[in-house]
C-alpha cells in the first residue's frame, strides 16, 4: 500500500507530526532506540523547506540548499545517507548596487566608502559582542534581556549607526538572513540568531561561512535518504487537524484516519502548529507564543543562461543591492559548467509585494537585476523557475519564524517546554543555528531524547 493512500488507524509509541528534516531526525533516534514511530505529514512528500526543482534539464534545491563548515549535524547526517557536499562558487569579484552605482569588490564585504566600512566593522563587531554574551539555552533569561527585547533591530540601527551605507548594509543583512524588515524583528531575537550562527560574518559569509558548501544533486536528497531508512514509511497526505491528550496517551486525527500514540512530537514551524486544534490542553502561554511567530518572507528564484558569462569578466556572481526587488544573487552554475545559473532571492518586504505580481513578474524584475550586476548579456536567459514560499499551504512563508519585541521575553521559555504528552521540534526550538537544517536536526536529536526518557 502506498503511504499517500489508505485509511490511517494505528497505535505506536510516537507519532511524529512533520517530515522535514527536524520530524525524520525524531524518527530516527527513535527508531534506533527501538521505538514504534509513525511519521505524519501533510505534504505528498519529505524534507518540508527542503524541495526539489529543475532549470534547464539541472537539478536545483527551491529550498534551504547551503551548509557552512560549523554545522556539523548536518554534514555528519549528509555523509551518513551519503550526499557530497561541494564549495559554493566564490572566485572573483563581488557586485554591490547601492544608491544607484554599481561597484565590484575583491572581498565578500561589498565596497563602501572608507567611513562606513570602518563603521560597519567596528558595529558588526559590536553586535557579535552582544549576541555572545547572551545565554545559549535561554537568551530570555539574561541581564539585559528585557532592554534588548523591547526594541527592534531597527530601532538600534537608527540609534547606534551613523552613515547611510553601514545602515543599508545591516539593513540587508536582516532581509536576506531572517527574511523580514528590521522593524519586524526583536533585538534579542536578531541577536540570539547571531549568537546561534556564531556570528554576523559567519551567517553572511561563503568562504568559512554558512554558504561554503552545498550538495551534490541537492540537499533536499538527505530528507529523502533520511525518510527511505525508517522502518515504517512516512504517512504522506495526511495532515494533522487535532491532538487529543488523554490520561493514557494522545490521539493525533489526520484527513487519512487516528493515529494513538504514548507520546507526540510536533516538528512543525509554531505557526502551523497554532492551526491544530490541542482542544484546549495547551497552557496559555503556548498557545500565545505559537500566536506570535509569523514566518519570514521569500520568494526563491533562478535564472538560467547559455554559458556563466560573468566568469569571463572576473566577477563571481555574487551581487547584492539595497534597492531591486531581487537583492541577492549567487552562482549556481552545474558543475560541468553545460550552462550559467544563477541564484537569488525577493526577501522581507520585496517578496510580500512580487507574492501577488505573478510569473511573468517576477521573471523580469530577476531579469532587470541580473542586467543591473552583469550588464547586457543577463537580457537573454534561456530558463526561470521560482518558488514563492509564502504561497505554501504548509510552510507559509520561510526561511524561518521571528519574533517582535517582547516575544522573546514573555513567552519564550515555552519555545520547547513539553505540554503533557506533547512535544516540541523543529528548527526554531534549536539553540544553535536556529533557522537552518542543522538546528532543525539538532532539535529531532533533543526532542527524542526528551520523549525516550519519559516513555
Ligand atoms: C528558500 C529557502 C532557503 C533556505 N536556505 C537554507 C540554507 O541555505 N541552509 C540551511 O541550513 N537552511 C536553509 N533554509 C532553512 C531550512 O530549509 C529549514 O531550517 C529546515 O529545512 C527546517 O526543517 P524543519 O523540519 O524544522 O521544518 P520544515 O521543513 O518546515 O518541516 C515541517 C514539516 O511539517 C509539515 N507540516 C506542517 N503542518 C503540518 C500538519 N498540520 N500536519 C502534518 N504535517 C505538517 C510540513 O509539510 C513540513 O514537511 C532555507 C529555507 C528556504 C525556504
Amino acid at each position: 500500500m502506498s503511504t499517500a493512500e489508505g485509511a490511517i488507524d494505528r497505535s505506536v509509541d510516537v507519532a511524529v507530526v512533520g517530515a522535514g528534516m527536524a520530524g525524520l531526525k525524531t524518527a530516527l533516534e527513535l527508531e534506533a532506540r527501538g521505538q514504534d514511530v509513525c511519521v505524519l505529514e501533510a505534504r505528498d512528500r519529505v524534507g518540508g523547506r527542503l524541495k526539489p526543482g529543475h532549470i534547464a534539464g539541472h537539478r536545483i534545491d527551491k529550498g534551504g540548499q547551503w551548509v557552512g563548515p560549523q554545522q556539523t549535524l548536518l554534514l555528519a547526517q549528509a555523509a551518513d545517507v551519503g550526499v557530497e557536499s561541494y564549495d559554493q562558487f566564490n572566485t572573483g569579484r563581488s557586485v554591490l548596487h547601492f544608491n544607484d552605482r554599481v561597484k565590484t569588490s575583491r572581498s565578500e564585504i561589498p565596497k563602501m566608502p572608507f567611513l562606513s566600512l570602518l563603521e560597519l566593522q567596528r558595529v558588526v563587531s559590536r553586535l557579535d559582542r552582544m549576541a555572545f554574551s547572551l545565554p545559549p539555552d535561554a537568551p530570555w533569561a539574561g541581564p539585559n534581556a528585557k532592554a534588548l527585547d523591547s526594541q527592534t533591530f531597527e530601532t538600534w540601527i537608527t540609534q547606534n549607526v551613523r552613515t547611510h551605507a553601514a545602515q543599508e548594509f545591516l539593513r540587508l543583512v536582516t532581509r536576506s538572513v531572517f527574511c523580514c524588515e528590521p522593524q519586524h524583528v526583536s533585538l534579542l531575537y536578531f541577536l540570539d540568531y547571531v549568537r546561534g550562527g556564531e556570528g554576523i560574518d559567519v551567517l553572511t559569509g561563503v568562504s568559512g561561512g554558512a554558504q561554503e558548501a552545498k550538495f551534490r544533486g541537492g540537499a533536499h536528497q538527505i530528507t529523502e535518504l533520511m525518510a527511505a531508512k525508517l522502518k515504517t514509511p512516512v504517512m504522506h497526505d495526511a495532515p494533522v487537524r487535532a491532538v487529543l491528550q488523554h490520561d493514557d496517551g494522545v490521539v493525533v486525527r489526520t484527513d487519512r484516519g487516528d493515529v494513538r500514540a504514548k507520546r507526540v512530537v510536533m516538528a512543525v514551524p509554531p505557526a502551523l502548529a497554532n492551526q491544530i486544534d490541542f482542544a484546549n490542553s495547551l497552557p496559555a502561554k503556548r498557545v500565545h507564543l505559537m500566536q506570535r511567530m509569523p514566518m519570514g518572507t521569500v520568494i526563491k528564484v533562478h535564472v538560467a543562461y547559455e554559458r556563466p558569462f560573468w566568469r569571463d569578466r572576473g566577477l563571481s556572481g555574487m551581487a547584492v543591492s539595497d534597492s531591486l526587488p531581487c537583492n541577492v544573487l549567487f552562482d549556481q552554475s552545474p558543475e560541468d559548467l553545460s550552462c550559467g545559473i544563477l541564484v537569488g532571492f525577493f526577501d522581507a518586504d520585496a517578496a510580500v509585494d512580487f507574492t501577488s505580481a505573478g510569473d511573468n513578474a517576477r521573471r523580469d524584475a530577476v531579469v532587470e537585476a541580473a542586467k543591473t550586476f552583469f550588464g547586457p548579456e543577463a537580457a537573454s536567459p534561456i530558463d526561470y523557475v521560482d518558488n514563492d514560499w509564502l504561497a505554501e499551504e504548509w510552510s507559509r512563508g520561510c526561511y524561518v519564524a521571528h519574533m517582535a519585541p517582547g516575544v522573546m521575553t514573555t513567552f519564550g521559555d515555552a519555545l520547547r517546554e513539553p505540554c503533557g504528552r506533547v512535544h516540541w521540534a523543529g528548527t526554531e526550538t534549536a539553540t544553535k543555528w536556529q533557522g537552518y537544517m542543522d538546528g532543525a536536526l539538532q532539535s529531532g536529536i533533543r526532542a527524542a531524547g526528551e520523549v525516550a526518557d519519559r516513555l
